[in-house]
């Protein structure tokens, strides 16, 4: 199992690319499954999520093809990944794939919205919560859908077609709103899906479903409207920069001090975080390129900030946070609301020497002068990266173990930081 070896200590200057996001690419290669045309994404980040739904996919009858490897030594490029669902060969998809990525089982909505009918694996819980699906359940449900649990699998029929129905989600679900959207595209029917997540990889997912001739309106906002059409045709879309990476860099660099442009982030879909790091002492400029963020002599200032689906400050750098203020001047505050167990990274940070003090959904993190090295492993993608940012300020060596997790979410992370000065890399084996 690879490992990564940070030697921390060293500031960071440079140019980060950042990478399609992997919580648009995953969405959008499932809405393949909505036409028999090919649908052509570019900027596709090279994650193990990526090729894992591409074997998903391919077992529901999906070619999937992917190229694009690189454009010169160190420039990486996205791939463009071309996925023809000509036919559906397969409407089951197995407990055995789906439990190596719970976004697969959004495939549920666009094999009932084409075929009338899907047998899905139900995800079960993972490491930052129980994670259930009763609100996607619900949408299919307004839409027409019968739906059981079977043997552990939702077995969802809808033999004359979905129905445009109101959706009104209880709480902002992402997973409930990309499923909502795909199934409503091809219902008979207008669609209104009330309280819809407005996190900007749901925009790029309805961005997409337009260009494949879907009809929707109130991209953006908290409400959706989707008049259905009879069927869908094949597009080119390229997938948004990811804010998460991004924002996990600009900690990094907030952590480190430097100097450092990420190439192609999007300063307008990562606000909450960018005024938290400026909160925390980083200097942040949006220029034509990205992002540019620096810091300089002056410490980190603790900070108090609660997760909120977007535009609040995201849930997927609450993590990254806590790692940045491990080293803060002073008490900082961060409490977690979208998922109840999210903290796994709490008590691997301490290893290093944090002193963080968890009382239910608040975390309260007393910035120490110095972290130490030490081996550590974390259950989760967003925590293992917290590690990261931790290890890079620590005297010595930290080993992170569990790579795979990293590798789920951060596309060439070692080559990246190293580009910019970090002593790090990865070992195999
Ligand atoms: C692949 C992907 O895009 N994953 C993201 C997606 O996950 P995901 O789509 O799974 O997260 P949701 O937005 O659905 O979850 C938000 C909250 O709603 C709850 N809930 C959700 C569905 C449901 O049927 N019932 C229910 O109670 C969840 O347990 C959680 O407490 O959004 C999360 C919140 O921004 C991010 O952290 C994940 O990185
Ligand atoms: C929680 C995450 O992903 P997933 O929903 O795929 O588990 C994440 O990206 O931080």
């Amino acid at each position: 199992m690879d490992r990564i070896r940070i030697t921390g200590g060293r500031e960071l200057n440079g140019t980060i690319p950042i990478s399609g996001a992997k919580n648009a690419a995953l969405p959008l290669m499932i809405a393949s499954l909505l036409t028999e045309d090919e649908l052509t994404l570019t900027n596709v980040p090279r994650l193990s999520d990526v090729s894992n739904l591409a074997r998903i996919l391919g077992n529901h009858g999906v070619d999937v093809t992917i190229a694009g490897k690189r454009s010169g030594d160190d420039v990486l490029m996205g791939q463009t990944v071309r996925l023809a669902a000509r036919s559906i060969v397969d409407t089951t998809a197995p407990y055995e794939l789906v439990s190596t990525m719970r976004a697969s089982f959004w495939v549920i909505a666009p094999l009932v919205a084409r075929m009338g009918r899907a047998k899905v694996s139900l995800p079960g819980g993972c490491a930052i919560g129980t994670r259930p699906v009763d609100l996607l359940l619900m949408a299919l449900e307004r839409l027409g859908a019968k739906i059981e649990i079977d043997a552990g699998y939702a077995v969802c029929e809808a033999p004359n077609g979905l129905k445009g129905a109101e959706i009104d989600f209880g709480k902002v679900t992402v997973g409930g709103t990309h499923v909502a959207l795909m199934a409503a595209t091809l219902a008979d029917g207008t669609t209104v899906i009330r309280n819809a997540a407005r996190e900007p990889e749901v925009t790029d997912l309805a961005e997409c479903l337009i260009k494949m001739g879907a009809r929707i309106k109130g991209l953006g906002t908290d409400t959706l409207e989707v008049t259905g059409v009879t069927r869908l045709k094949g597009t080119h879309h390229a997938v948004v920069a990811d804010r998460i990476e991004a924002g996990t860099y600009a900690m990094c660099v907030a952590m480190t001090g430097g100097d450092v442009l990420l190439e192609g982030a999007r300063p307008e879909l990562m606000q909450a975080a960018l005024d938290v790091l400026t909160q925390a002492g980083a200097e942040i400029s949006a220029t034509n390129a990205g992002i540019r963020i620096k810091r300089n002599g002056a410490g980190i200032s603790p900070v108090t900030v609660t997760t909120a689906p977007f535009p609040g400050f995201p849930t997927d750098l609450q993590a990254q946070l806590m790692g940045l203020m491990t080293r803060a001047q002073g008490t900082s505050r961060i409490t977690e609301t979208i998922f109840e167990n999210r903290f796994m990274h709490v008590q691997e940070l301490a290893r290093l020497g944090a002193h963080i003090h968890l009382d239910g959904q608040t975390a309260t993190i007393e910035g120490v002068d110095v972290l130490k090295g030490a081996p550590v492993m974390a259950t989760d993608l967003r925590a293992s990266v917290s590690l990261v940012i931790a290890a890079l300020a620590a005297q010595g060596e930290t080993l992170v173990n569990r790579v795979y997790h990293l590798d789920r979410g951060f596309e060439n992370l070692e080559a990246k930081l190293a580009a910019c000065g970090a002593q790090i890399e990865r070992i195999s084996g």
